[in-house]
């Protein structure tokens, strides 16, 4: 459960968001540039501080208090447009790096659930090279590998393939849509309508801080009621 104000001085940059995610529901949000989408998902994975209102995810609220971070960090992955991976630090270590220290998982049940979710992201091979000598696409993949390796409840995506080459956005879109297909509850910002329409169970459209529009990809597409999304849609479409 979302319902949140944040102000950056005097700007008001979410306002009156209000939204219930449920179990297993994938949400896709979509909006003009500056309408406060990353804003909101980085307020839910606590790199922002919200002034005004709640976070809720299964049952805790997300409090401001940054001593309590990791608790949030372990319920809920985030997979950035850019990948934040370790530079210096193999692909197996980037991913049994949260699980041992945050967790305090033993090593080797860490390298094993890793290994899991490298395979489910079929790069299982790359697991002892590091960031630097694998794709953009493999990259991201990791990304989202490492996330589930805390066995989150929820999984953020902002824009997860913005950065990357066509081709790659397929490898990642293709993880994504397995992510989808197995149940994950899944809030992601992306401009990719083909996979807001393949797995969404619900679009969201955002401007100037507001959801103003949302709606099953089905009607979102085909019957826009908001003039803002009608004129995004028309955009982004051709
Ligand atoms: N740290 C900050 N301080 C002040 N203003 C900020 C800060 N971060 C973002 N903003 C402003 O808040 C608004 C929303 O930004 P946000 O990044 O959430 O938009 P967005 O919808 O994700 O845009 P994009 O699609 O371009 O990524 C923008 O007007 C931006 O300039």
């Amino acid at each position: 459960m979302i319902d949140v104000h944040k102000w950056y001085g005097e700007f008001h940059v979410l306002r009156d968001i209000n939204l219930n995610v449920r179990r297993r529901e994938r949400i896709v949000i979509c909006g003009p540039s500056g309408s406060g989408k990353s804003t909101m998902i980085r307020c839910i994975n606590r790199l922002e501080e919200h002034q005004k209102g709640r976070i809720i995810v299964d049952g805790t609220e997300l409090t401001n208090d940054l001593k309590r971070i990791d608790e949030v960090r372990r319920d809920v992955g985030m997979v950035f447009q850019h990948f934040n991976l370790f530079p210096h630090l193999t692909i197996l270590e980037n991913c049994t790096l949260a699980p041992v220290w945050v967790k305090k998982m033993p090593k080797k049940e860490a390298e094993e659930i890793a290994m899991h979710y490298l395979k489910r992201v079929k790069i299982p091979e790359q697991a002892n090279k590091y960031p630097g000598q694998l794709s953009g696409g493999q990259q991201q993949r990791v990304a989202i590998a490492r996330s589930l390796c805390m066995s989150p409840k929820i999984m953020l995506f902002d824009e997860p393939t913005s950065a990357l080459d066509p081709e790659m956005v397929k490898e990642v879109l293709d993880t994504m849509v397995g992510l989808a297909d197995e149940g994950m509850t899944m809030l992601c910002v992306t401009h990719e309508m083909g996979f807001a329409r393949q797995v969404a169970d619900r679009v969201i459209f955002m401007d100037y801080g507001q959801i103003v529009e949302m709606n099953t990809p089905d009607e979102f597409f085909r019957n826009p009621q908001h003039e803002r999304t009608k004129l995004f849609l028309s955009q982004i479409l051709h």
